[in-house]
């Protein structure tokens, strides 16, 4: 738990900042405790000062003098507000737009001299009043002796200066600087800035630390180690707080592994703008290593440690300026980004080279394009004019007012009144021009009466830029789906996609009460079982193939009726293996050198399978429990994630040549993998989606008997009898991995878990696992083509946003495991031999015992193993690889499956069929697996 800093020495000094905030605006004031007040300057008439008040929504003000006043928005608009204490004259006041008209509502506020409005100044879209603030003896300057603001007495605080960054400028009022006028931007929201400090003991250079943030009025709160901040940090994003400043202690890795802490700070959602420190020891600056170490792990600076508190303060007083105040304002961008987007008007940017870089969705509706059929493409392509006078004007960094002639898609062009202004980003030459479209007539009427895109997706190329958001946020970023945009040419879109298209748009022109039932049918729509795949028609001449396909996609009825009489009873996993957890198992530095690639997609799990006798679930898993910090997740002993491991482990069959327990590593690695991805792409999930998604694919084949369901429906197993036929398999793996984890305390990972977490993260555990199913792969894969590929909101097509992330996350496991074609070739073919050795043992014991043999073409002596390949990768693997793809953005699954398509084709051709003629061309990876349990 983190500590409060009331709990610190000397927290009590927090009051001033000295020296910061000198008065160079208007109304500017020193700031510091015993600064003068500044003098009069021209906007200053009869004794009188002023000073703008940003006018905000939010109802909490807070007065310069440290009280915090009540804002109440009325039905009218007017506003009453309490004042902020007795009869203390207060020098910021709370005021709406409307109540700027008030004037008399202002003075009732100020109880002491009045002040009074002077104009209201807009500036881009937020709207500043100017007060005239009442001057003289007992005035703002003397505010301060107010008890309510905690200040010295006559102390004023810097309030009303012209702040340099965020930390001096007071709640709610921000003055513009000149910087700010002439490169305009969102001011950043402006709180009270929180430091986090995580030192392991708190000794002097912690405690100047801890002084030097509360010098300069940050908020601190000391943690003493990894889990604390990472609790902390988990908790300050429950209740939308957040910390704007981390400082790890790095002086010894003994008591803290800071760069560590850093890493999962880093990669923890929301902390791509939190500025990260690392406190060293002086003489790690002689040698970089340990410094560099630390700043690629996520560290902004590496500053010296001192007990001199002077120094300490400059550090973190240029930490503010030259950090902190950037990635505030940089935070700010999404506001531009959404609002530009949003915009009715038509906006399109281009580089100097007049190659389109951005258009707004209003862009998409006048072209009749699609944004990928806009962005990148030459400026020519969307205009019939010459645009040769646009690109001269550019270069001479002038603008451009005019007619032009804009081509719309498969139509003849239409007149807009064009302005393009050339911005330079970078140094004085345009980088840029921003193209502004003025509509004929006016306004969005105009283009609602032009024929719209079909399938136009309502984003734009930022999808791809870097967007802030978690996989719960996806419904809420239109943005973000552009890149999808390829998803909606698979032939795998849902009618009830169409419909519930079509609904929505009936919806927007018709009366209340036929929205509200059009609402309902929509909720109708929602539902899961509506979603049946449109399933691909297999249209193969080739009966392995089919045979592959059909076994895989088919559900057990088929095979029902040819069971024959003399089915007997096998007997399934024995639950009560013993698992060896390896005592050494941190010592192997051929294994830890291996685990280091441990999130690369060409990792060798085979070379981790031999060097690690077989237990490579145990130390993949230890690694990916590791890295993603699942022991914090689940607040428990690395110890029992270990014996969790081990078990797991020791429950898959290593006589099963492909569902051991090396693929279930395999599938962990995936999930690694895609979850880095998906954080680089800062579509973060939470760290319980991360662990659980993690356990759900160390655990999705757990006890599988290397026989399919349909064989064990075919032969009465009691699996089969017990789960009615139905996703036989898929439930026993669900079933036994909390079967076996509740079963035993020592590996019980979930046992700290409350009750409600530990439900929510079991139900998300068995939908994945039970998502690996192939029967359902079709209605998984056109639900994920459906919502993520649309041009509409996903939430407008499912029924909440935690079933949004519940697709992504039946689709992250389901590409996990079955990515074996989209491996490295040579892994590729090692799992295709595997698989194939499999199926050939389930084909022996069918026709040993007489039972139905669910893929007669799967026999060892005739079996062409590319040809099922081929099938496999065309019906099943390509369509979901370009899916998920365009989803998370992997270029190399889809280099890696046409590199092993080709292949496959090429042996083919070449009549390279059995496994002989495969291990021939292609000597098996790693050790053979053994075929002894
Ligand atoms: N390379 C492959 N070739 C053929 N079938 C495969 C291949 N990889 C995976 N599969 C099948 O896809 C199925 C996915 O679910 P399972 O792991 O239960 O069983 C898997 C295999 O039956």
């Amino acid at each position: 738990m983190g500590c409060s800093t009331s709990a610190l020495p000397n927290s009590a000094s927090t009051t001033a900042a000295p020296g910061v905030g000198v008065g160079v605006g208007i109304g500017g004031n020193g700031g510091g405790p015993n600064a003068p007040l500044p003098p009069l300057d021209a906007n200053e008439k009869d004794g009188s000062l002023l000073f703008c008040i940003k006018l905000r929504r939010s109802r909490m003000r807070r007065c310069s003098c440290g009280a915090v006043t009540l804002q109440q928005q009325n039905g009218d608009g007017s506003t009453g507000s309490a004042t902020c204490g007795d009869n203390i004259m207060c020098n910021q006041v709370l005021l709406n737009p409307q109540q700027t008209k008030n004037e008399s509502d202002y003075e009732k506020l100020s109880t002491g001299k009045k002040d009074s409005i002077v104009t209201v100044a807009a500036l881009g879209n937020f709207t500043h009043s100017v007060v005239r603030r009442a001057t003289g003896t007992g005035s703002t300057g003397t505010s301060g002796t107010s008890s309510s603001g905690g200040g010295r007495p006559g102390h004023r605080k810097s309030s009303l200066a012209l702040a340099l960054t965020p930390e001096d400028e007071p709640m709610d009022v921000y003055t513009r600087n000149l910087m700010d006028l002439k490169y305009p931007t969102v001011l950043p929201p402006n709180p009270q800035l929180k430091a986090l400090l995580v030192f392991h003991k708190s000794d002097s250079i912690c405690e100047v630390v801890t002084l030097a943030c509360q010098r300069h009025q940050l908020d601190v709160t000391l943690v003493k180690s990894k889990e604390e901040a990472l609790d902390t940090l988990q908790k300050s994003y429950a209740t939308a707080q957040c910390y704007h400043l981390i400082i790890i202690d790095a002086r010894s890795t003994k008591g803290l592994d800071a760069e560590h802490i850093a890493r999962t700070i880093r990669h923890t959602h929301g902390h791509h703008l939190t500025t990260i420190i690392a406190v060293c020891k002086k003489s790690f600056f002689e040698k970089d290593d340990a410094l560099i170490a630390l700043l690629d792990a996520g560290v902004n600076r590496c500053i010296a440690e001192t007990t001199n508190l002077a120094m300490c303060s400059v550090e973190l007083k240029q930490i503010l300026h030259s950090i902190i105040r950037p990635h505030n304002v940089m935070s700010t961008q999404q506001a531009l980004y959404t609002a530009l987007h949003r915009l009715k008007e038509v906006v399109l940017i281009t580089d100097d080279l007049l190659r389109i870089q951005y258009a707004n969705r209003a862009t998409e509706r006048l072209l009749n394009m699609r944004l990928d059929e806009i962005i990148s493409k030459p400026l020519a392509d969307i205009f019939v004019s010459d645009l040769s006078t646009i690109s001269e004007q550019g270069k001479s960094i002038k603008e451009f007012d005019g007619i032009l002639t804009v081509r719309r898609k498969n139509q003849e062009g239409i007149p807009m009144h064009v302005r393009v202004v050339p911005v330079a980003c970078i140094g004085s030459a345009p980088t840029h021009l921003i193209f502004n479209f003025d509509i004929p007539g006016g306004g969005m009427d105009f283009i609602a009466t032009l024929p719209q895109p079909k399938e136009a997706p309502r984003g734009s190329l930022h999808s791809v830029r870097r967007c802030s958001f978690d996989v719960r946020s996806i419904a809420s970023d239109g943005l973000r789906r552009t890149s999808l945009a390829k998803l909606t040419s698979l032939p795998l879109e849902a009618p009830i996609t169409k419909i519930i298209n079509l609904l929505s748009q009936v919806q927007e022109n018709c009366s209340a009460d036929e929205a509200r039932l059009i609402d309902k049918v929509l909720e109708f729509l929602k539902r899961e079982g509506l979603y049946s795949p449109q399933m691909k028609e297999i249209r193969t001449d080739d009966p392995i193939a089919t045979d592959l396909i059909g076994a895989l996609l088919t559900g057990p009825s088929v095979y029902s009726s040819r069971r024959s009489s003399n089915d007997s009873i096998i007997r399934t996993g024995n639950s009560t293996r013993t698992a060896i957890v390896p005592a050494k198992m941190k010592a192997n530095p051929i294994v830890m050198e291996l685990l280091e690639e441990s999130l690369s997609w060409d990792f060798d799990i085979f070379k981790l399978e031999e060097i690690t006798d077989y237990h490579p679930l145990l130390y993949l898993g230890m690694e990916m429990f590791r890295r993603f910090d699942v022991f914090a997740t689940l607040n428990i002993d690395e110890n029992v994630c270990k014996a969790w491991l081990a078990v797991i482990e020791a429950h898959y069959h290593k006589s099963n040549t492909y569902h051991n327990s090396t693929h279930a590593a395999d599938v962990m690695q995936a999930t690694g993998a895609f979850i880095t991805q998906l954080t680089n792409r800062e579509m973060v999930m939470d760290r319980m989606d991360e662990a659980t998604a993690l356990i759900a694919a160390a655990a999705h084949d757990v006890d599988h008997p290397g026989r399919s369901s349909a064989f064990l429906s075919n032969s009465n197993n009691p699996l089969a009898i017990l789960y009615n036929d139905l996703t036989v398999l898929e439930n026993h793996h669900a079933a036994i991995t909390f079967k076996l984890t509740l079963g035993d305390d020592k590996i019980n990972i979930f046992k700290n878990l409350d009750k409600e977490t530990y439900k929510s993260a079991r139900s998300t555990i068995i939908d994945m696992i039970l998502a690996t199913e192939m029967t359902r792969h079709f209605e998984h894969l056109a639900k994920f083509v459906s919502v993520f590929g649309s041009e509409v909101e996903p939430r407008e097509l499912v029924q909440s946003e935690e079933e949004t992330s519940i697709l992504m996350r039946r689709m992250l496991i389901k590409v996990a495991d079955v990515s074996n074609p989209a491996r490295p070739m040579q892994y590729c073919i090692e799992w295709a031999r595997r698989i194939a050795e499999e199926y050939f043992m389930q084909t022996d014991e069918e026709k040993q015992r007489h039972l139905p043999i669910v893929m007669p073409m799967f026999d060892r002596a005739t079996c062409s193993i590319p040809k099922s390949q081929i099938g496999f990768i065309e019906y099943i693997i390509q369509d979901m690889m370009h899916a998920w793809d365009s989803f998370i953005d992997m270029p190399q699954l889809i280099t890696c499956m046409q590199i092993n398509y080709s292949q496959w084709k090429k042996y083919d051709e070449q009549g390279v069929n059995t496994l002989a003629d495969i291990m021939a061309k292609q000597p098996p990876v790693g050790n053979k697996p053994s075929n002894s349990k």
